[in-house]
């Protein structure tokens, strides 16, 4: 198994890939065309390597499934990619940018169009509505916060339609206006979900999203990755569930032992792996 789509395991371009990107015309929503790439990636923690070299993107109007046995690092290296940490080795690029290389202001622009929902659920103590409007009054300008603001010292009755939009991708809008620590865990993931994609990102990171979660939670969480994918979002989701990644996702990375092993479509890895390794853990019979 060799093919890949074009540029997608050489994240050397820099440049949006046309190739891949949805058609505008098509969807008529957004399009953006930014991808997101690792090159080279090596982490670890005092003494000890936990990810070695790894290169994989993820291209615009996509997902990609990065599977890997508990303990291999795709935490790791999702938080590499979110850009909470700075590799030991190799660069995080978005949309051709290597991150690490520019100034803290753009860099701090720049990890604003990368949407992300991390395992610890972390909602605050307030409304469902409001969780979901964070991270919109984050990206906003100053001026548009002082709107905010001065809107929130009169109230408002309805919550904006970006709110209500990204609540209704991940099937919560009748939830709006309740505390957000009464949620189930799994209603809590969506809100989640919600407040990553209510500032519109160019890119999704998703890192366990329904892990211990019922088939109801689970099916509407892969619901808001199609929706996600659909309006052209590049949409990076890191899972040890094999069915999971064979359902939702366009390609798939391999990782074992730290690195990446094989990437490509994921009928290709699942199907007929190069690598004895990969046939062996998608079937479940690679223990570590
Ligand atoms: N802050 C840290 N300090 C020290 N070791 C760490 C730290 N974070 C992760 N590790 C170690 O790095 C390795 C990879 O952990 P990571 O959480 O990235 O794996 P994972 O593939 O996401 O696992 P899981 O599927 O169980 O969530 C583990 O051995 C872990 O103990």
């Amino acid at each position: 198994m060799t093919t890949e789509r074009p540029g997608a395991d050489e994240p050397d371009s820099g440049e949006p890939d046309e190739t891949t990107a949805p058609d505008p015309a098509s969807n008529g929503a957004r399009r953006s065309k930014t991808r997101l790439a690792a090159r080279g990636l090596g982490h670890g923690f005092g003494d000890g390597t936990v990810l070695e070299d790894i290169s994989l993107a993820v291209e615009p109007g996509e997902i990609l499934a990065v599977v890997g046995p508990s303990g291999t690092g795709k935490t790791t290296l999702f938080r590499l990619l979110a850009m909470f940490e700075r590799p030991d080795e190799g660069t995080v690029e978005v949309g051709g940018d290597d991150v690490w290389g520019l100034p803290e202001a753009r860099r701090l622009a720049v990890r604003r169009r990368v949407g992300m929902a991390f395992q610890t659920r972390s909602l605050f103590s307030t409304t469902v509505e409001e969780n979901v409007s964070y991270g919109l009054r984050v990206r906003r300008s100053w001026s548009a916060r002082v709107r905010d603001a001065v809107e929130g010292l009169f109230g408002r009755e309805e919550p904006s339609e970006t709110v209500e939009d990204a609540l209704r991708t991940v099937g919560m809008f009748d939830k709006v206006g309740r505390d957000a620590g009464s949620l189930s865990a799994g209603e809590a993931q969506r809100v989640a979900i919600a407040r990553a994609l209510a500032p519109d990102p160019d890119v999704l990171l998703l890192d366990e999203p329904t892990s211990n979660l019922d088939p109801r939670n689970t099916a509407a969480i892969e619901s808001a990755m199609r929706a996600a994918r659909d309006r052209g979002i590049a949409v990076a989701l890191a899972t040890h569930d094999m069915q999971q990644a064979r359902r939702v996702s366009d390609r798939t990375a391999v990782i074992l032992g730290g690195t990446c092993i094989e990437s490509g479509p994921t009928d290709e890895v699942f199907e007929s792996p190069d690598d004895d390794r990969v046939r062996q853990f998608v079937e479940g019979k690679l223990v570590y």
